[in-house]
C-alpha cells in the first residue's frame, strides 16, 4: 500500500468569472522508505500541492489517500486528528510560535501530542546534529534565518511522523547544514521507512531523492 497517493487532485483559485487551476489532474505515489523531491518554478503550485498532500486543504477534485484514508474525505476535526498523528511538517521558519522558547516549542508538542515522540535523549542528540542544542532559552526573534529553520526541522522530526512533508527546508543554510539535513532526512526514509516528500529549488538536496518530480503547467512529470 502506498503511504501517499493523489489521483486526478485538480485545484484553482480564483474567482467566479477567473479561475487559474494551478493542479491540473496531478497524480502521484510515494511510499514507506522513499525520499521524493518536487521542483518546479515559482509559482508553479508546489506548496499548493504539498498542502494538499498533508490535508491543511483539500483539492476542488480527486482522491487523497494517506496510509489507506482518504482523507479529504474526513471532517475537519478528523482531519485535524490524522495530521497530529501521522505527519510532521516542516513548513517556512515562521511557523515557529513566537512568544515561546525553542525549549517550549517541543513542550508545546508533548502537550497537543503526548505520545509517540523522541525520547529526551534522542531529542538532545537531534538537537546537536542540529547545531541547535544551545539555543533552547532563545526566542524565535532571536534566532538567524538559519537557526529557526533548523528548529523547524527537529520540531518536525521530533514526533517521528509517518509521513514528513517539508517546504523549502534547506532554503537557508549553507552547505555543511544542507548535507547534514539531507542525511536526516534521508536516514528517516531508509533506516526507520518514513515517506518523506521535499519541495524544493535547492539542487544539492537532489543527489539524496529516490524520485524527482517537475510541477509545471499544472502537471507533475517524474524526472528520475
Ligand atoms: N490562497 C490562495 N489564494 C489565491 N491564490 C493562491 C493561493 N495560494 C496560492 N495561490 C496561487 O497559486 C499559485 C501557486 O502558488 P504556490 O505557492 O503553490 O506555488 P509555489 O510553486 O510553491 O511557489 P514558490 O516556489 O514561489 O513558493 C500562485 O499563482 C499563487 O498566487
Amino acid at each position: 500500500m502506498a503511504t501517499i497517493e493523489l489521483n486526478n487532485i485538480t485545484k484553482g483559485f480564483g474567482t467566479a468569472t477567473s479561475s487559474e487551476l494551478v493542479l491540473d489532474h496531478v497524480n502521484f505515489v510515494s511510499n514507506a522508505g522513499e525520499v521524493t523531491i518536487i521542483t518546479g518554478p515559482s509559482g508553479s503550485g508546489k506548496s499548493t500541492l504539498l498542502t494538499i498532500m498533508g490535508a491543511l486543504r483539500n483539492p476542488d477534485a480527486g482522491e487523497v489517500w494517506l496510509s489507506g484514508t482518504q482523507v479529504n474525505q474526513l471532517s475537519q476535526r478528523d482531519q485535524d486528528h490524522f495530521r497530529l498523528e501521522k505527519i510532521g511538517f516542516i513548513l517556512q521558519a515562521h511557523t515557529l510560535v513566537p512568544f515561546l522558547t525553542v525549549h517550549d516549542q517541543f513542550r508545546l508538542v508533548d502537550q497537543v501530542k503526548p505520545t509517540g515522540n523522541l525520547t529526551p535523549a534522542h531529542q538532545q542528540e537531534l538537537l546537536e546534529t542540529l547545531d541547535i542544542a544551545d539555543l533552547k532559552t532563545h526566542y524565535p526573534a532571536e534566532l538567524s534565518g538559519g537557526q529557526s529553520q533548523r528548529v523547524a526541522i527537529a520540531r518536525g522530526l521530533y514526533t517521528q511522523p509517518e509521513l514528513i512533508l517539508a517546504d523549502e527546508p534547506t532554503a537557508s543554510l549553507d552547505e555543511a547544514r544542507v548535507t547534514k539535513v539531507c542525511e536526516l532526512l534521508a536516514a528517516a526514509a531508509r533506516e526507520q521507512g518514513k515517506t518523506v516528500v521535499i519541495v524544493t529549488h535547492d539542487d544539492r538536496m537532489y543527489p539524496y531523492a529516490d524520485h524527482l518530480y517537475e510541477l509545471l503547467d499544472g502537471q507533475l512529470r517524474q524526472r528520475r
